[in-house]
């Protein structure tokens, strides 16, 4: 036809030549492709380039259209993701929207512990994403945990539409749903954000409340344990790093009663509302602080993670002896806790606090445990060496001054339950432990015949009586036999607990094995016996690493201990 123009398979039409050589030689490559293919697909084209070029033109008057509808026509709030709020917040979105939505094409898969921690972190429990591999017994380790990725989210909540977004420094820019929360030092903090339509708060707070419940009611049973390797987590952004653990149960901290009744009955009158009003009234800051004492291995650390299962709160430890913890560090840990919880801070003397003369470098209680007992110890370029061994010394980085600002400075959040523990509370500064600071000291010993009885039947008589070999009244017996046998005040909690393990729920074993056993152990200090009965059931090889790395597992091992002892 006259005026069409003619097209030799192969060959370019001479029109779109002219037209793509004055445009882009890529262009031309590809209609010529496209000539060869599809004789007569030139003209196509065009048409993508102009609509690419009209998406171009159309895509950032959309993205601005859309944010001035979703600024002007709804309420929004934002939440940093270190606050506990935000966590109850993406449980919620993770185990309800993205686990519940058969659409869902996509997940992170984790298995054992890293799959637990990245749960936690991406949001705990997720119903329908946690497998069981088939024929296995119902193991924690055999798990694989299916993470959904968090990014935005549309989903109704009854009648009402939300939309969910995460923004921030961490955050992969596609996720962005709104502007990134700045910190008091100007750094952008990732954030959680919640739109929904109208102008009323109402709803979101309304939404928030429901997220905190779901998590109560899911979470019944476990205590969330929060700690601080020092270094913020370069994914999440966040200060504390979290695992959720079973709840420990008070009856299973064994220690003098009318010590134990006393400390639960004041944490319980402290979160009452009428201690709430009481510390209002008096205009006395709300703040409450204890100072457990006493040899390593006493349950310090397990009755504080009791505590916080009891009272239905969050633990939150912080070790300063890693060395990794600065005083400004430390502030903003302090700054980020929320308002009922309980915060530890372990072997406060050990990192060299109590005696005043600021950034010590008395040596963190980690390094100690290497050396050879008794080996005298020199100091030489940052090195301890002990015996043979050069032990990278760590140097503390956290003042008394600066830890009495973060525990109780003017900008301290409050509601807190603070917890020092110490091996050797007599050479900790008096400013640390003046009342109002600590308000209850008490001390954590070593095994007196009753809480001997109370262990041995926790520990052997529980499996015992349950495999129906033994009856109670035998188990009592046997518990009497057993704590006449052990000199009181001799061995911690820590050294029993190990002897008994071994015996592996056998009355019989225990007491065929527990002479041979006090007479090798009497004389041992506490940390050396644990280290003997620890090469009768070596843990798993670590890698060996910088003390830094070292430090988180071996700093919280024994809480997780602890936790799983119960
Ligand atoms: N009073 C106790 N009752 C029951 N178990 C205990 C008790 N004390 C210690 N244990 C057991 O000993 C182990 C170590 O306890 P824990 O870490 O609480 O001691 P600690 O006093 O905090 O020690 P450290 O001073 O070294 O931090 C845990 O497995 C725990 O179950």
């Amino acid at each position: 036809m006259a005026g069409e123009p003619v097209t030799t398979p192969g060959l370019v039409p001479s029109h779109l030549k002219r037209a793509t050589a004055d445009a882009n030689p890529l262009i031309e490559v590809i209609q010529r492709f496209l000539a060869h293919v599809q004789p007569g697909s030139g003209a196509n084209i065009e048409r993508i380039v102009a609509l690419v070029a009209l998406y171009k033109v159309v895509s950032p008057v959309w993205r601005y259209a859309k944010d001035l509808f979703l600024r002007s026509l709804t309420s929004r709030i934002s939440i940093p993701e270190y606050d506990p709020v935000a966590q109850d917040i993406i449980q919620w979105v993770s185990a309800e929207v993205i686990n519940k939505n058969p659409l869902s094409t996509s997940a992170t898969v984790m298995t054992g512990d890293m799959g637990r921690f990245g749960a936690d972190m991406y949001g705990g429990y997720f119903p329908g994403g946690r497998l069981q591999i088939r024929g296995q017994p119902k193991r924690q380790s055999d798990e694989v945990n299916c993470l959904p990725p968090v990014g935005k989210k549309f989903f109704w909540v009854g009648f009402r539409p939300f939309l969910f977004a995460r923004t921030g420094a961490a955050i992969s820019s596609k996720h962005h749903g709104g502007r990134a929360l700045i910190d008091y030092q100007g750094t952008q903090q990732n954030s959680v954000v919640l739109f929904t339509p109208g102008w009323s708060l109402h709803p979101l707070m309304e939404f928030v409340k429901h997220c905190h419940d779901y998590k109560l009611v899911n979470r019944a049973g476990t205590t969330n344990i929060y700690f601080s390797s020092g270094k913020m987590d370069a994914y999440s952004g966040h200060l504390w790093s979290t695992v959720v653990k079973a709840r420990r149960k008070l009856d299973t901290i064994d220690m003098d009663d009318a010590s134990k009744a006393e400390l639960v009955s004041d944490a319980e009158y402290y979160y009452s509302e009428e201690s709430k009003k009481f510390f209002a009234d008096c205009g006395i800051p709300y703040r409450r602080g204890y100072l457990f004492y006493g040899p390593p291995g006493t349950g310090k650390t397990s009755f504080s993670a009791a505590l916080a299962g009891h009272l239905s709160c969050d633990l939150y430890l912080i070790n300063l002896a890693t060395g990794d913890v600065s005083d400004g560090y430390l502030h903003r840990l302090f700054l980020a806790l929320p308002r009922k919880c309980i915060v530890v801070i372990e072997d406060i003397d050990s990192c060299g606090i109590g005696r005043e003369q600021g950034p010590a470098s008395s040596e963190p209680k980690h390094l100690r445990k290497s050396s050879a007992p008794g080996a005298p110890s020199t100091v030489s370029n940052g090195l301890v060496f002990s015996g043979q061994t050069p032990v990278p010394q760590k140097r503390n980085m956290v003042t008394l001054s600066g830890l009495l600002n973060a525990i109780d400075g003017n900008a301290s959040a409050e509601g807190r339950l603070l917890i020092m523990t110490s091996n050797n509370p007599d050479i900790l500064d008096e400013a640390l432990t003046r009342p109002g600071r600590i308000d209850m000291k008490v001390c954590f010993g070593k095994m007196m015949a009753k809480a001997l009885r109370d262990i041995f039947k926790r520990l052997i008589g529980r499996a015992a009586i349950a495999s129906k070999k033994y009856t109670e009244y035998q188990i009592e017996e046997y518990a009497s036999e057993f704590s006449a046998k052990v000199p009181p005040d001799t061995f911690t909690p820590a050294q029993v607990q190990n002897f008994l393990q071994n015996c592996r729920g056998d009355p019989i074993k225990a007491m065929q094995g527990v002479d041979a056993w006090v007479k090798k152990t009497r004389n041992q200090a506490p940390e050396e016996a644990m280290k003997d009965s620890a090469s009768l059931n070596p843990p798993p090889a670590v890698a060996e690493v910088s003390p830094q790395h070292t430090v988180l597992p071996a700093a919280f091992e024994s809480l997780v201990t602890s936790l799983h002892a119960s």
